[in-house]
């Protein structure tokens, strides 16, 4: 019943579920556990034989929150829920799991109610032993299980997904899901210029965060532009310069000491910025003010953080329509409302938000669309792809199929109207084609190993209708069976 109620009312409970209400459940839920070299047999008294998705976190950077230790657990139940809601995974087949390796959380670690392990956490080859030894145990019970990496701190979050993900079928959706997400959007925000996709490469992004988010979408959006404009090894470099990055210590140049290797490709060079009259560390005002760029796009966990100030330096955009993504979670972490957005820059904006805001009502009768740009858009779909192709790993083409996807899911006169994400109601059906198209990309690199009786032959003989009745088909339904006839 209660995922009958969530599947038909998903617009109304997502937000209860997932963000922003999962944010504070996860900051006030206090298991604990000290299982190094326990973690097979915790596994195998799971009573579930088949477990198709585990999300995992270690609690240390639950969306905007920071580090909420064991608290985190709230936030890899409210993701499955979203793939048993939106992907029809069996409720009965999922596992939440959170890793406690401590927390450097000062509250918790005082708090005599905090129920997870109060010490500092685990760190360099002590902590990659005890991940190691939960993937080994996970994929030795269950081979076929997919395993989504979520909401690590951006130190392990890249170096676990390199670690794993030529060997495990695994993603981690921080970095994957939401560059994915964030691809589609901001295709959507060229269309909605009037302008065809292959004009993204002279979009001017300014992003402000570097983490995983952030470094995951700056990547992906490079190797987009790399991809329209030739994919070749120069596209690749020129397409470096239409990016500007600032994080909590300003513009990063390749002046910066101490840069972050994941940041490092995307450091202005220095001759290039003092053309534009800016330095290391400008702040973000600066930096818009000199830019003038087409999109705006925040990941940096900062409430506010697109001030009035930095909207209204917005207003000298190059763009017809300037796009404004404030992607932080939850709801509070929102680098500024719509209706701030609208209010300062007018209703020719695009904006998204990562957390649901309602649209605003403009003058004259006009309506500010707010747009939820949210890896819900894509990570169940990459899940239930996986899951049906039986791939053996999650490659960047099958990543790259699923924003394609969901990019050209929304229609031309939709797009025209700011509208760049389709709406929640009908995640469903979104996730059934993202998965389609999942599936569909496995077969094509070689990688679809087959699912039950649809073995790795008769998957490459499907055409791209079957493909998507066969996910349709695997989706599980919450129906009611009639139980009572009544006889008039
Ligand atoms: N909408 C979505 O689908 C989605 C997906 C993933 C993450 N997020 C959100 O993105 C946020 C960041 O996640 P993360 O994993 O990258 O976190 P993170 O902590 O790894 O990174 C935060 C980044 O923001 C930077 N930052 C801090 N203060 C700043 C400031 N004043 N100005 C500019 N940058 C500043 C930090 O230096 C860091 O680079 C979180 O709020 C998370 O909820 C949203
Ligand atoms: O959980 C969300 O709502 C999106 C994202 O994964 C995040 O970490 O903020
Ligand atoms: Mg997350």
């Amino acid at each position: 019943m209660y995922y009958k109620v969530l599947s038909e009312n998903i617009e109304e409970y997502a937000p209860i579920v997932y963000t922003p209400t999962v944010g504070l459940v996860c900051q006030n839920y206090s298991g604990f556990a000290e299982d190094r070299g326990e973690m097979m047999s915790m596994v195998y008294n799971w009573p579930a034989d088949q477990v198709d998705m585990i999300v995992v976190t270690d609690g240390s950077r639950i969306l905007g929150l920071g580090d909420l230790g064991i608290q985190g657990i709230g936030i890899a139940i409210g993701k499955l829920d979203l793939y048993v809601a939106a992907a029809g995974i069996n409720p009965h087949r999922v596992l939440p799991v959170m890793i406690d390796v401590g927390t450097n959380n000062e509250k918790l670690l005082k708090d005599p109610l905090y129920l997870g392990l109060q010490q500092e956490r685990l760190d360099g080859e002590e902590y990659l032993s005890v991940i190691d030894e939960f993937m080994r145990a996970v994929f030795t019970r269950w081979p076929n299980v997919i395993v989504q990496f979520e909401d690590f701190q951006s130190k392990w979050a890249f170096k676990l997904l390199q670690r794993y993900r030529n060997t495990y079928r695994m993603f981690n959706d921080d970095v994957q899901g939401t560059a994915g997400v964030a691809i589609a959007g901001l295709l959507g925000a060229v269309r909605a210029q009037g302008r065809p996709m292959i004009d993204f490469p002279k979009q001017k992004i300014v992003v402000a965060g570097a983490g995983s988010a952030g470094i995951g979408v700056l990547n992906a959006a490079r190797k987009t532009m790399a991809r329209l404009l030739g994919n070749n090894e120069s596209a690749f470099e020129s397409a470096r310069s239409q990016f500007w990055v600032v994080d909590a210590l300003g513009l990063i140049t390749e002046d910066r000491s101490d840069i972050d290797p994941e940041a490092l490709p995307f450091a202005r060079k220095v001759r290039e910025a003092d053309r534009q009259g800016l330095r290391e560390g400008a702040n973000l005002v600066e930096v818009v003010k000199k830019v003038k760029p087409d999109v705006l796009l925040g990941l940096s966990a900062v409430g506010g953080l697109f001030s009035n100030e930095v909207l209204e330096a917005l207003k000298d955009s190059t763009s017809t329509r300037p796009a404004i993504f404030a992607m932080s979670n939850p709801t509070k972490n929102a680098e500024c409302t719509p209706e701030q957005a609208f209010t300062i820059l007018g209703d020719h904006i695009i904006f998204a938000s990562g957390s649901p805001f309602k649209n605003v009502d403009l003058e004259d009768g006009k309506i500010g669309h707010c747009n939820q740009g949210n890896n819900m858009y894509l990570f169940p779909g990459i899940g239930l792809g996986t899951l049906l192709s039986g791939a053996r790993i999650i490659s960047d083409g099958m990543l790259q199929a699923a924003a394609e996807c969901l990019a050209a899911y929304m229609k031309e006169e939709e797009v025209l109207r700011g509208v760049i994400y389709p709406s929640i109601s009908s995640i469903r059906d979104i996730t059934k084609e993202v998965a389609a198209a999942v599936v569909k990309e496995a077969v094509e690199e070689d990688l679809a190993e087959g699912y039950r009786s649809m073995d790795a032959r008769e998957l490459k003989r499907l055409s791209q209708e079957e493909i998507v009745k066969y996910v349709q088909n695997n989706m599980w339904n919450p129906v009611y069976p009639t139980l009572v006839y009544k006889n008039d």
